[in-house]
């Protein structure tokens, strides 16, 4: 069998006393690739942030093999970054080495040319020294991806990683995060695009407030769950 990552234990989490995900239980096993599906306000990204250890459980636990936070990589939503920030996009790729590399040791020749590898990975060999202000949606997103290769983590998690990014570009990212899944890697990514979801993820997970499902993808994304999800969320609103 294989062992999980990360472990959910009747998890519940939120905003202060307002639950956004309530009573999830199960596991993401080491080396699996999942989609965090469901409809806007489900809990997917407080879920992602729960996870991350952002957002404290309010009930349940969330357990965690090892010391796998520190393996633990995270692409926020685009939205939530501050892109005013006056940083090279060099930087903010190097950035992602520095829990390998440390604040104090210094940055040789060898991280130097793993920044310029990822940038070129991603398409962006010659954006080192732009701003990251006048990057594009996509280019900031690919940005992002290459600083993941920086961090070398065991787990990724990415939250909407193709949103605002044209159809080219999430080809390209999609496939290196399919490269980090055949590395053996933990993969979990928020998407709504479900035609993706069916074409790529072995596994999904189907949150409204609640997990509606949680398993193989084709089991998860039925009609029925589907219409369950939309339902529950719904009734925030009503
Ligand atoms: N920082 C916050 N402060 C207070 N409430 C929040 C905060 N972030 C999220 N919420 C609330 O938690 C609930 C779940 O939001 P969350 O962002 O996790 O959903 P989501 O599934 O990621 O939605 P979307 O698909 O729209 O990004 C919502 O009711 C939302 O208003």
């Amino acid at each position: 069998m294989t062992s999980a990552v990360i472990e959910l234990d009747q998890l519940s989490l939120g905003w202060r006393d307002r639950i956004a995900v309530r009573d999830v239980t199960g596991a993401f096993a080491r080396g699996s690739l999942t989609a965090i599906v469901g409809p806007n306000g489900a809990g997917k990204s407080t879920l992602v942030k729960g996870i991350m250890g952002l957002v404290s459980p309010l009930r349940g636990q969330i357990r965690l093999a090892g010391d796998s936070r520190r393996q633990m990589a995270c692409l926020p939503q685009l939205g939530e970054l501050d892109r005013s920030f006056p940083i090279s996009t060099y930087d903010l790729v190097a950035m992602g080495a520095w829990r390998r590399v440390g604040a104090w040791r210094r940055f040789d020749q060898s991280e130097h040319e793993r920044v310029q590898a990822a940038l070129a990975m991603v398409g962006l060999a010659d954006f080192g020294p732009r701003i990251i202000g006048t990057l594009s949606g996509g280019q900031m997103q690919r940005a992002l991806f290459a600083r993941l290769l920086l961090h070398d983590a065991h787990t990724l998690l990415l939250d909407e990683p193709f949103a605002a990014v044209d159809r080219h570009t999430t080809e390209d990212l999609m496939a290196l995060l399919r490269d980090w899944h055949r590395e053996g890697r933990t993969v979990i990514a928020v998407l709504h695009d479900l035609e993706m979801v069916r074409a790529y993820f072995p596994q999904a997970l189907l949150l409204a407030g609640q997990a509606v499902a949680w398993g193989p993808t084709a089991e998860v994304l039925t009609p029925e769950n589907l219409h369950l999800a939309r339902h529950l969320c719904a009734g925030d609103y009503l």
